[in-house]
């Protein structure tokens, strides 16, 4: 099938991706490298071909899989000819993402198609990611299809699955392995975890033991007992505000020089700590836009390490500027296999089906909530009132619809609205659910009691989320500040001799240099975790629907029951709303308004 769908398309396709189609700034100055190098990827979530929007800062994440595979390529020669250390390793969330992942025919499975390009890199370590346990399907096909592929080397050291035995017995096994050792090409030997944060909301029949508990594991103690030359930690889990240091505390107990390398992920940012001075520990942002690479030199004595860590825009430019080829010389024939394979993949989901012409930008993060600029604000308040309301008995009594914002999962880019653009914006299956009869009074209050700090905290704890505003707002005078200079305004207003992108301040030494592109840095709001539609125009007595996504159901039930005493409600008083689902509603409603 594969050797078919490599059509004309998809060649002139690729022809014009290889020369970008705006000029790209380069890196600013070579890699340092050490004696043990790591590129990084992580929460990839099926942008295998990269970003194809013209918004700035788009342009600066368009490489591709089959691109990244050649520049892998490159680097592990020039490791050679450095007569150095090369690894190559992924922290989790290989699905949900875009159409390649999630645009697979009825009766399919999310990522098996995409996992199969992804199976051709040489990683030399995977680990899981949530995003790999909602769906027991998707479990089991990892562990079916994609584990094998790493040979010991795909880590989940607190995730299980629940498979029938050889006697047809229920049986919970690693999806992976617990933990490996192993020994590079310079002889350096090495011990490998794969943990991911405390996530609960894993479906049945996959397990998560929490990193409290699998540090005292007499296999986690055995595991870390010999010394290696370095500790190579790989996780689905922030470097920041979570669980790492219960892992690395662990490890330091025991052996109290041993570099320690982490590679974490899960809040899609650019991120870096120090734990102490042998060790370091790196998130590489999402999405394709970031590779992290983590160079370090370890020196066999008790002073602490030089370590470096650059964040490298995912595109040809950068990969052509650090392994100093040209377009001519770039490309591996395995590289060019993957990109054709992708574009073929697309081709045959059919992702560029055109549901219609938006005619402006709409951000998640780059515009205020509320604000005609804000995709929160059209997706709730206009795209999901109108999707639910088509042939819907429902329609003519008054609602309010509630969603958490983290399910919307990108920007919606000026331009052709396709079937990918849409399930790269909203790619979740969940549905819409709803009670009736709450009076108006009392619905209206369910949204501000669920986004009261007491209420959200633990769920915002749980996804990382918190850190992640942290971060993310650290620089947001400075954005808003940018953004009323004189002669801009927006994206599309780039010119000159700075561009849009990551300005990344972390924690560790040089801060401010951890970027591998120099960039202005793009707007930055915080949006609430949980929004919803307009309130109706009705006095607080009436009876109204209160609609909410499938993901929400207890989360409601609970506030209800908090905000009221006349009723004890269950989930018995929930009922389906509407057969449509989330991932389908940006598509109903541009085809009905932007054509
Ligand atoms: N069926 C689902 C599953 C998840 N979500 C939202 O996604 C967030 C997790 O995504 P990360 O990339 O941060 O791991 C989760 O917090 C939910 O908001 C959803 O809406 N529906």
């Amino acid at each position: 099938a594969d050797n078919h769908l490599h059509t004309r398309h998809a060649h002139e396709y690729l022809e014009r991706r290889e020369y970008p189609q705006v000029p790209l700034t380069p890196p600013y100055r070579p890699l340092v490298w050490g004696d043990l190098n790591v590129i990084h990827t992580t929460d990839t979530h099926g942008w295998l071909l990269g970003h194809q929007k013209l918004s700035w800062a788009e342009p600066y994440y368009s490489g591709d899989l089959g691109e990244f595979f050649s520049f892998v390529t490159h680097m592990k020669q020039v490791a050679i000819d450095k007569d150095v250390d090369l690894l190559l390793i992924d922290s989790g969330d290989l699905h949900d993402g875009t159409g390649l992942s999630d645009g697979y025919p009825l009766g399919g499975v999310d990522a098996y198609e995409s996992n199969k390009f992804l199976e051709r890199l040489p990683y030399d370590l995977m680990t899981i990611g949530n995003h790999e346990l909602y769906i027991y399907a998707d479990t089991y096909d990892m562990y079916t299809n994609f584990v094998p592929h790493l040979a010991g080397r795909y880590l989940t050291s607190n995730v299980n699955i629940t498979v029938f035995n050889s006697d047809g017995e229920p049986e919970s096994v690693p999806v992976g392995s617990r933990y490996t050792k192993f020994t590079t090409r310079k002889g350096r030997r090495i011990t490998s975890l794969g943990v991911i944060f405390n996530f609960t909301q894993n479906d049945v029949n996959t397990t998560v033991q929490t990193v409290d508990n699998m540090v005292r594991e007499q296999w986690f103690i055995e595991a870390i007992a010999e010394e290696p030359d370095v500790f190579v930690l790989i996780g689905h889990m922030p470097v920041s505000n979570d669980s790492w240091p219960t892992v690395f505390n662990a490890v330091r107990a025991v052996h109290p020089l041993t570099p320690i390398l982490i590679l974490g992920g899960h809040t899609h940012i650019r991120d870096c700590r120090q734990y102490d001075g042998r060790s370091m520990a790196l998130e590489s942002g999402r999405y394709m836009e970031t590779i992290g690479a983590d160079l370090d030199a370890a020196k066999d004595n008790q002073d602490n390490i030089t370590f470096t860590r650059r964040y490298l825009d995912q595109n040809r430019v950068t990969y052509e500027y650090h392994t100093q080829t040209s377009n001519q010389t770039f490309d591996t024939d395995d590289g060019r296999s993957i990109s054709y394979g992708l574009e073929a993949l697309a081709a045959c989901f059919n992702l560029s089906y055109l549901y219609g012409t938006a005619h402006q930008d709409y951000t998640m993060n780059q515009n205020p909530y509320p604000s005609n600029g804000s995709l929160l604000s059209l997706f709730i308040e206009d795209a999901v009132p109108y999707a639910l309301a088509i042939n819907n008995t429902r329609d003519s009594i008054p609602n309010i619809i509630i969603i958490n914002s983290w399910a919307i999962r990108f920007d919606l880019f000026k331009g052709s609205f396709t079937k990918n653009d849409q399930l790269t914006i909203m790619q979740y299956k969940d549905s819409f659910l709803y009670i009736a009869n709450v009076t108006s009074g009392i619905a209206n209050q369910v949204l501000p009691a669920m986004n009261k700090p007491t209420a959200t905290k633990r769920k915002r704890d749980e996804t990382g989320i918190l850190s992640r505003e942290i971060n993310d707002t650290r620089d947001s005078d400075l954005l808003e500040e940018i953004d009323h200079r004189p002669g801009v305004s927006g994206r599309e207003a780039t010119s000159g001799n700075w561009t849009f992108g990551y300005v990344t301040r972390d924690s560790c030494p040089d801060a401010d240099k951890a970027d591998d592109t120099l960039h202005t840095a793009l707007p930055y709001y915080t949006a609430p975790y949980y929004i919803g539609s307009n309130p109706p125009n009705v006095t607080a007595d009436t009876p109204i629907d209160v609609v909410f996504l499938n993901y929400l159901g207890k989360e409601i039930i609970d506030i209800l029951n908090s905000l009221q005493k006349d009723k004890n409600y269950t989930m018995n008083d929930v009922s389906s709303y509407s057969p449509t689902l989330t991932d389908e509603i940006l598509g109903l409603y541009a085809l009905a308004m932007w054509n």
